[in-house]
C-alpha cells in the first residue's frame, strides 16, 4: 500500500503526522504488509489567521481545509489533534482510530521560575480562556496576556513582554521539546481542554477494507473511552475550543471516572461535575455530566444566558 498522509504544515502537525506514519508503517509491517506513507501538504485557514483564539468565529479552522483535501482525493487519511476537532461528526468522514493519548496536561513554560516563584503581577501569555481562567482561580493576581502563534512563537515570548507561557505538554514533547515544559500543572487545578493530548485519524467512508483495517489496529480503547466522555460533555454544553470549559476523563480499574469543569473567565466561579461509570457508558457519563452543568447555570459562566 502506498499512502498519502494529509497534513498541515506547521511544525507540530509535521511532527505528529511524521510520528503517526512511522506507526502506519510499523503496524503495515506487523501484519505482514508492506506500507509506505508520504506526507501531503495543506494550508489550513488557521495557519494564516493570526488573531486571538476568542476572535475565531468558529471552531474547526484547523481542520477543515484538511477534510476537504481528505474528500477530494488528495490524501487518503488525516491525522487531526482531536481537541481541535468539532464535535458534530463530518458528512462523507469517519473517524477509524484515536491513537494512545499523550501527556493530557498542560504546562508552564518560563525562564526556570515555578508557578509558585514568579513574583505578583507576572504576565502570562495563553489565548485560551479556559487555561486563563483556570490560571487566575490559582493566581488572581497573574497578569494574563493574548498569545498566539505556534509553539515556537510562543516559547520565544518568555522574558521578552511575558514572565511565562501555557502550553499543551503533548504539544512540546511531539516537538521534541519536553525540556521547554517548566512546571506540568496537575489536572485537577489546570482540569485540561476535552480531549487534549489525543489524536483523531479520519478516512473517506468510503475508503478501502485494507486501509480501514490497518489504521483500527492503532485506536486505543481506553483513550477512545475517554474521550468520547469528554467530548459527549463539551457537545451537550455546545462549547467550542475557546469556551472555558475543561474535562478530562482517566480508567481506572475498568471504570471511567470524568472531571468536568465550567469556568467564568475571571476564574472566580467555576462549576464542577464528577461522574463515573463502567467504560462501555463513556457517551453517556458525559452526557450526564453536561446536562447536569446545564441545569446548575453553565450557560450563565459561559457567558450565554
Ligand atoms: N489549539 C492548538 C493546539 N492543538 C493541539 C495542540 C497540542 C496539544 C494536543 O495535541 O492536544 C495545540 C497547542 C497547545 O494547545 O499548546
Amino acid at each position: 500500500m502506498n499512502l498519502r498522509l494529509g497534513t498541515r504544515g506547521s511544525a507540530l502537525a509535521t511532527a505528529q503526522s511524521g510520528q503517526f506514519a512511522d506507526a502506519v508503517v510499523a503496524a503495515a509491517s506487523a501484519a505482514g504488509v508492506e506500507a509506505t506513507v508520504e506526507l501531503h501538504k495543506v494550508t489550513t485557514k488557521g495557519d494564516v489567521d493570526r488573531g486571538s483564539l476568542v476572535g475565531l468565529s468558529q471552531t474547526g479552522v484547523f481542520v477543515t481545509a484538511l477534510r476537504e483535501a481528505l474528500l477530494a482525493g488528495e490524501c487518503d487519511f488525516i491525522v487531526h489533534s482531536l481537541k481541535d476537532v468539532p464535535t458534530q461528526p463530518y458528512p462523507g468522514l469517519e473517524v477509524v482510530a484515536i491513537p494512545e493519548r499523550e501527556d493530557p496536561r498542560d504546562v508552564l513554560c518560563t525562564d526556570g521560575r515555578s508557578l509558585e516563584e514568579l513574583p505578583q503581577g507576572a504576565a502570562i501569555g495563553t489565548g485560551s480562556p479556559r487555561r486563563a481562567a483556570q490560571m487566575l482561580a490559582m493566581r488572581p493576581d497573574l497578569d494574563i496576556r493574548p498569545l498566539r502563534g505556534n509553539v515556537d512563537t510562543r516559547l520565544g515570548r518568555i522574558g521578552d513582554g511575558l514572565d511565562g507561557v501555557l502550553l499543551a505538554a503533548a504539544g512540546l514533547n511531539r516537538l521534541g521539546r519536553a525540556a521547554d515544559a517548566t512546571e506540568p500543572l496537575n489536572v485537577t487545578a489546570m482540569v485540561p481542554a476535552p480531549g487534549q493530548g489525543a489524536l483523531a485519524i479520519e478516512i473517506r467512508d468510503d475508503a478501502p477494507d485494507e486501509l480501514r483495517t490497518l489504521l483500527a489496529t492503532l485506536d486505543h480503547a481506553e483513550t477512545r473511552a475517554c474521550v468520547t466522555a469528554e467530548r459527549e460533555a463539551l457537545r451537550v454544553l455546545d462549547a467550542g475550543c475557546a469556551a472555558p470549559v475543561a474535562a478530562h476523563a482517566t480508567v481506572s480499574r475498568g471504570r471511567l471516572t470524568l472531571h468536568t469543569r465550567v469556568i467564568g473567565h475571571d476564574g472566580t466561579l467555576a462549576l464542577n461535575e464528577r461522574n463515573s461509570d463502567v467504560l462501555e457508558e463513556a457517551a453517556s457519563v458525559g452526557r450526564s455530566s453536561g446536562f447536569s452543568l446545564l441545569g446548575r447555570g453553565a450557560e450563565r459562566l459561559m457567558g450565554r444566558a
